[in-house]
């Protein structure tokens, strides 16, 4: 069974992503795409991901925004499968907006 972080990790977890805020319960990031198509594709890159790993994002699209949210339901709060995961969409949003100055 994987374990619910402590504060303590949790700062240590957020230190290494890009973008990302919350608490023991959970972790958020939104980022701007430079359109609307190019929204979807990060979600089913992420999604891809997500099956890859059977773990999986809430993801929130308001045309080019889209905001991420990780937390492990099974467990109640945020483990470290969710901060892996927000590693993943690190990477898929930076391959994504590689020239957009707004997500570095
Ligand atoms: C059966 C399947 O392995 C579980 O339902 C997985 C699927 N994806 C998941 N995603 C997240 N974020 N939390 C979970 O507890 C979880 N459980």
């Amino acid at each position: 069974m994987v374990e619910v972080l402590n504060p303590g990790e949790l700062e240590q977890g957020l230190a290494a992503l890009r973008g990302w805020t919350g608490d023991v319960h959970g972790i958020t990031r939104t980022v701007k795409l430079p359109s609307f198509p190019a929204a979807l594709a990060v979600v089913a890159r992420v999604g891809e991901a997500a099956e890859s790993m059977d773990h999986h994002p809430d993801m929130d699209i308001r045309y080019r925004h889209l905001t991420f949210t990780c937390c492990t339901h099974a467990a109640g709060g945020l483990t470290d499968l969710d901060l892996r995961l927000a590693r993943m969409i690190d990477e898929i949003v930076a391959d994504a907006t590689a020239d957009q100055p707004a997500n570095h």
